[in-house]
């Protein structure tokens, strides 16, 4: 199925299925080029063919695309799959992916197992701080979905009380407290000594969401931020 830009696809579960299993193993399949591209030691002549190579995939590949980002076009009803998202996109090889999963007991809790390979190396074998803010402030805004409360990031805080090895880690989030259409959420990484990085960030609805959802009434749900 091509995708249409200008209206998002209704697609049937079992579609969303197929899409599903087209595209996860393709993703993968790049994200293992990424990774194979940064630690390789083949020979100059081998790393030649091998640009012809990609070169000739990626124009197979711009025969036909959209004029912009993904966006959310896949999806059933509300359920619209964020499969551009540079944090948990199916179709993003970018995303390591992280894939937050309800747990523990604090409200909006999620975690997410996920392993950073070279592709996200800050210093030497440590995980770059900007790519744990990325987790965070995604993990963060989870957690307030999760817990009925959608919100864009209005700040993030960040405190990075050690290093961040790269390799298996988990992500948490859950919300802190909320006051109409602000809520607050912390969270944090840990590595396998602990907690590495703490966050808590706000996380507002905004205006032009608040005044929608008035016009539409309560029974309409909350947009979603992927
Ligand atoms: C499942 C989903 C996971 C999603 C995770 C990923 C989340 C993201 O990455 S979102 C992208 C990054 N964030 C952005 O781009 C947001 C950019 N900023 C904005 O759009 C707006 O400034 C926004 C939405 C934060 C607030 O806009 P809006 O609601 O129109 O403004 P406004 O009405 O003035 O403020 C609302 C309230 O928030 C407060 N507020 C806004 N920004 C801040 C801030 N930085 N610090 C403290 N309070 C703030 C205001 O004081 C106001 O409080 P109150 O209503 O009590 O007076």
């Amino acid at each position: 199925m091509s995708v249409n830009p200008d209206r998002p696809a209704e697609i049937t579960p079992e579609e969303l299925a197929a899409q599903t299993a087209l595209y996860a193993p393709f993703t993968q399949a790049v994200r293992e080029l990424v990774d194979a591209t940064i630690r390789t030691t083949v020979d100059p002549a081998t790393i030649r063919t091998a640009q012809a190579e990609v070169e000739a995939i990626t124009a197979r590949l711009r025969e036909e695309q959209l004029e912009g980002s993904l966006g959310a076009h896949f999806g059933h009803g509300r359920a619209r799959q964020p499969w551009g998202n540079t944090v948990v996109g199916l179709r993003n090889p970018v995303a390591p992916p992280l894939r937050p999963v309800p747990a523990g007991d604090r409200e909006g809790e999620v975690h997410a197992e996920v392993v950073l390979g070279a592709a996200y190396e800050g210093p030497p074998g440590l995980v770059h701080g900007g790519v744990s803010s990325l987790l965070l402030d995604q993990i963060l805004g989870t957690a307030a979905a999760a817990a009925g409360k959608p919100g864009m990031t209005a700040y993030l805080n960040l405190t990075y009380r050690r290093p961040t090895p790269l390799g298996p880690l988990r992500v948490e989030g859950w919300v802190d407290r909320s006051e109409g259409h602000k809520t607050w959420a912390r969270g944090h990484v840990v590595g396998p000594d602990g907690p590495t990085v703490e966050a808590e960030g706000l996380f507002v609805l905004p205006r032009w969401a608040r005044e929608l959802l008035a016009r539409r009434g309560d029974a309409e749900a909350p947009p979603a931020f992927e």
